[in-house]
């Protein structure tokens, strides 16, 4: 039985070939998704967004998380699925054990918790569990009220710098991805570059080694509009597998995303 896990994505890395990857919350999508090959589904807490139409992802509970994972693990067939670790639900080492525990029990095969240097004992013990960790850094949505909106990070070159040190020091501490999102293009390249764990981007630019967008983004049903989405379902003649099926070509072919999807 062929059993998908991270090492699909280090592989795709190592072969200098680019990863895709759509958020799902139910059994359908994630079906679609499998036929298509996309290569990784993620879980996202943007579910708190999309599904309950919140304005940020705070309100999103474990139980809602590992409803979602349930579902789409039931409609997956390769992809490997990641699932978000909700608001506050990894505040200590043990209470992300606690967490992380019931969303791989849910059905991922990858958990992801958003933040830097502070996490490092929460990885390394996960990582030292067996639990494979995906580490999020750049606009980290939970944390929205203390960065004062959702904004582009690491602009300038201190906070350039702690990001890059951040990602080496969650790398060294186990993490087996790193997300970054809205960050500017040349420091997310320069990131991919140091690393050697696959780095996904959402608004950082193309050179990294993978892209994820939220799915209700990219089929344009969603009122949000950032500078990163590209509405694929306008592509593909409101086709939804047709669109799920282009941004996977797109992101395989480097054409997504493109500069004006970046930010510099
Ligand atoms: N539907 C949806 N899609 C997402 O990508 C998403 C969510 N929800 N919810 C959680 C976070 C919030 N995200 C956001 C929200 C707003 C911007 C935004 O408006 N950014 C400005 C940049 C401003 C600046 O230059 O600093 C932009 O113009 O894109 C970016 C990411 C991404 N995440
Ligand atoms: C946009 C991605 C990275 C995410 O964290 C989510 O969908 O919740
Ligand atoms: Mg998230």
């Amino acid at each position: 039985m062929k059993y998908t896990s991270i090492s699909h994505i280090e592989k795709l890395k190592a072969n200098g070939e680019k990863f895709s990857c759509l958020t799902a919350y139910d059994a359908t999508f994630a079906g679609v998704m499998s036929e298509v090959g996309i290569d990784m589904i993620l879980v996202g807490d943007s579910l708190g967004n999309v599904i309950q139409g919140q304005k940020t992802t705070v309100p999103v509970t474990l139980e809602q998380m590992e409803y979602h994972i349930d579902c789409v693990s039931r409609g997956n067939q390769n992809c490997l699925i990641a699932g978000d670790m909700p608001y506050m639900s990894y505040s200590t080492p043990e209470e992300a054990y606690d967490t992380a525990r019931r969303i791989m029990q849910a059905g991922a095969q990858m958990v992801k918790l958003e933040g830097g240097a502070w996490l490092l004992d929460t990885i390394q013990g996960l990582t030292v569990r067996g639990i494979p960790v995906c580490a999020h850094l750049g606009l980290t949505p939970q944390s929205v009220d203390a960065l004062g909106g959702f904004k582009v990070q690491g602009r300038d070159q201190d906070t350039a710098e702690i990001l890059l040190d951040d990602a080496k020091k969650l790398e060294a501490a186990g993490a087996r991805m790193l997300v970054l999102e809205c960050v500017p293009s040349e420091l997310a390249k320069k990131v991919a570059e140091e690393l050697v764990i696959p780095v996904m981007g959402i608004g950082a630019g193309v050179d990294v080694d993978g892209q994820v967008l939220v799915l209700h983004d990219m089929l344009g049903i969603s009122p949000f509009q950032a500078k990163f989405v590209r509405n694929f379902m306008a592509d593909a003649n409101g086709d939804i597998k047709a669109a799920i099926e282009l941004y996977h070509q797109e992101v395989k072919a480097k054409n997504f995303p493109a500069p004006q999807h970046s930010f510099d």
